[in-house]
C-alpha cells in the first residue's frame, strides 16, 4: 500500500496548498539567508503542510535536508558534523557562500524539548540555532510551548490550518491522477469532516477510496461506521488478519481510548509478530505513543487519529502475513507493574547511553526488544543484561519471556557472572570507566538501526558509525555492551 500523503507530498513550494503568505515568507527567508542567518521557526497545527514545506524549499533552492529531532540530545554533533561537511564541500567547490552547498537542517518537534533528561536541551538548541553555519527550519505546533530564548533567536513564520476550500482541489488532484471517479460533494464532505488538516483528509479519501471506482458523498457518510468490536476482534484484526486500512477502520469502532489500545497492542504483539516485524510494528507504537505525548501536553485530542493510524494500521502494515488460529492473549495489560518495570528499564538505558527518556523509550527500547526477543540469540541477552545491570523483571520486559522462566533466571545468573569477570578484567580502577560506558556507534538510538533487525548494530566498530553521517550516531570510543561478549 501506497501511502497516499507520501506519494503526493509537495515536491516543490508551489505545490503547498492553503498557506501562500507562509510560502512566500518561507522562500524570502531562505533566499535571503545569507544576510541575515537566522533559523525560521515553522508553526501550526499538524498534518498542514509545514515538514512538507521545509523539504520542498530545500528542493526549490538545490539544497540538500538532513532532518532531525530537536529533543534528540545527539542533535547537537549531528548538526556540527553536516555543517562541517557543507563547509569542506564549500572550500572544494572554491565558493564559501554557494547556496548549492547547503544542507537545509529540519528539526522537527521544536516544541517538545522538555523532561529531566532533556533538562538544559532547550538551551542547548537555542545555542546551536544561534551559531550554526546552515540553514535550520525548526517545526513546532506551539510557538509558546517553546523556550523565550529559542523563541527570539528565530525567525517565526505561522502556518495556519488549512480551509476546506483548499482542501478540496488537491483531493480532486489525487482522484484525477488515481483515475478515480467523485462526486464533488464527496470531496466536500471530507474536506469538511477533517477541518483544516489536510494531511486527514488525503488520508480519509485513501482509506474511503480502497477498492472503489468512484466515491459518493454516501460513501463518505457511511465510512462513519456504527459498529461496536470488542477487544480481542480488533488484537486480531491488527495482530493477525486485516490490511492496514481495515485494521484502522475496525480501530475506529473500538470503544477504547487510543491511550488503552496501544497499551494493549504494546503488551500483545510479542505473542503474534516474529522479531523482523515485531521491529517495525515497535516503530510505529513509539510514533503513537509520541502523538499521545502531544494529546497529554497540549490537550488537543485532535492528534488521537495520529496515534490510531499507528498503532492499528502501522502495526499491521508491519506484519509480512496473515495469521489464522486462536491467540490466547490474556487479560488487559497489567499497566501498574508494568509500567514501573518499564520506567526503570528506560531509566536505565537512558541513563547508561546518555539518551534522553524519551529516545531511550521511543528509539533505545523497541530495538532491543526485537534483537532480543525471546531471549535470543541468549548471548546477546546476557550481555544486554549485563550491561544495563537487569533484573528477570526487565529481562522479561524487554524479551518478552515469562519472568519466571529458567531461561531468564539463568541469562541473569550468566550476566552477573559476565558483570563480575569484567570487574575481575578491569581492576585497578577499570572499573570505574565501566559506569559511564556508552554503546559503540550509539545506533540503538536510531529509528533506521531500530527497524533493521538484521543489522548487527551492536557489534558496528567505530568507523562505519562514523562515517555514516546520516545517523545521530555518537561514539565517544569508550567501552560498549560489545565489550561484553
Ligand atoms: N499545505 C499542503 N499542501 C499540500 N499537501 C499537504 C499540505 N499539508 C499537508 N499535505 C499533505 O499531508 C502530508 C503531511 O504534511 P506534513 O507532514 O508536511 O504536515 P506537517 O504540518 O508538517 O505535520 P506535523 O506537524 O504532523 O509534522 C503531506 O505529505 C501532504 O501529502
Amino acid at each position: 500500500m501506497v501511502d497516499w500523503t507520501e506519494k503526493y507530498r509537495p515536491s516543490s513550494l508551489s505545490e503547498v496548498r492553503g498557506n501562500n503568505k507562509a510560502r512566500d515568507a518561507l522562500a524570502e527567508w531562505a533566499k535571503s539567508w545569507d544576510d541575515h542567518r537566522e533559523a525560521v521557526v515553522v508553526y501550526g497545527s499538524p498534518g498542514i503542510g509545514k515538514t512538507s514545506a521545509a523539504h520542498a524549499l530545500a528542493s526549490d533552492m538545490g539544497w540538500e535536508t538532513v532532518e532531525l529531532n530537536a529533543s534528540d540530545q545527539r542533535t547537537g554533533d549531528v548538526i556540527e558534523r553536516f555543517a562541517g561537511r557543507a563547509a569542506k564541500n564549500a572550500t572544494l567547490s572554491g565558493s564559501s557562500t554557494g547556496t548549492s552547498t547547503r544542507q537545509l537542517v529540519i528539526l522537527d518537534e521544536a516544541d517538545n524539548i522538555h523532561g529531566n533528561y532533556d533538562r538544559g536541551g532547550s538551551s542547548a538548541v537555542t545555542k546551536l540555532v544561534k551559531s550554526s553555519s546552515q540553514p535550520i527550519v525548526l517545526i513546532a505546533n506551539e510557538f509558546y510551548d517553546m523556550s523565550r530564548g529559542l523563541r527570539n533567536a528565530c525567525q517565526e513564520i505561522e502556518f495556519r490550518d488549512v480551509s476546506a476550500r483548499s482542501i478540496v482541489p488537491v483531493l480532486r488532484d489525487i482522484c484525477r491522477k488515481e483515475g478515480l471517479e467523485f462526486e464533488s460533494d464527496a470531496l466536500q464532505a471530507i474536506a469538511d469532516m477533517n477541518s483544516g488538516d489536510l494531511r486527514s483528509a488525503v488520508n480519509d479519501l485513501q482509506a474511503i477510496a480502497e477498492g472503489r471506482d468512484k466515491i459518493t458523498e454516501e460513501d463518505v457518510i457511511m465510512g462513519d461506521r456504527d459498529r461496536s468490536v470488542g477487544l480481542f476482534e480488533f488484537l486480531d484484526a491488527v495482530l493477525k488478519e486485516e490490511s492496514a486500512q481495515e485494521a484502522l477502520y475496525t480501530a475506529y469502532d473500538v470503544d477504547e481510548t487510543p491511550d488503552d489500545l496501544t497499551k494493549w497492542v504494546e503488551d500483545k504483539v510479542s505473542l503474534v509478530y516474529e522479531p523482523d516485524e515485531l521491529a517495525r510494528a515497535y516503530e510505529f507504537l513509539a510514533n503513537a505513543d509520541r502523538w499521545l505525548g502531544r494529546v497529554r501536553a497540549s490537550q488537543n485530542y485532535s492528534y488521537w487519529r495520529y496515534a490510531t493510524d499507528n498503532l492499528a494500521a502501522g502495526v499491521a502494515a508491519s506484519r509480512d502475513r496473515t495469521r489464522g488460529g486462536w491467540t490466547r492473549y490474556g487479560g488487559a495489560p497489567y499497566r501498574s507493574t508494568r509500567d514501573k518495570t518499564r520506567d526503570t528499564v528506560v531509566r536505565k538505558i537512558a541513563e547508561k547511553g546518555g539518551f534522553s527518556m524519551s529516545t531511550a523509550r521511543r528509539e533505545v527500547l523497541p530495538y532491543l526488544s526485537a534483537v532480543t526477543h525471546h531471549c535470543k540469540p541468549r548471548e546477546l541477552t546476557v550481555a544486554m543484561t549485563a550491561y544495563y545491570d537487569f533484573d528477570t523483571s526487565h529481562v522479561s520486559f524487554v524479551t518478552g519471556s515469562g519472568e519466571t522462566t529458567n531461561k531468564v533466571q539463568s541469562i541473569v545468573e550468566d550476566a552477573e557472572e559476565l558483570r563480575e569477570e569484567l570487574v575481575e578484567e578491569h581492576a585497578g580502577g577499570a572499573f570505574a570507566g565501566m559506569e559511564d560506558v556508552s554503546i559503540d556507534g550509539e545506533n540503538g538510538g536510531e529509528t533506521d538501526a531500530a527497524t533493521d533487525g538484521d543489522d548487527d548494530v551492536l557489534n558496528r566498530d567505530d568507523e562505519s558509525a562514523a562515517s555514516d553521517e546520516a545517523e545521530a550516531s555518537t561514539d565517544d570510543g569508550q567501552s560498549g555492551l560489545s565489550d561484553f561478549f
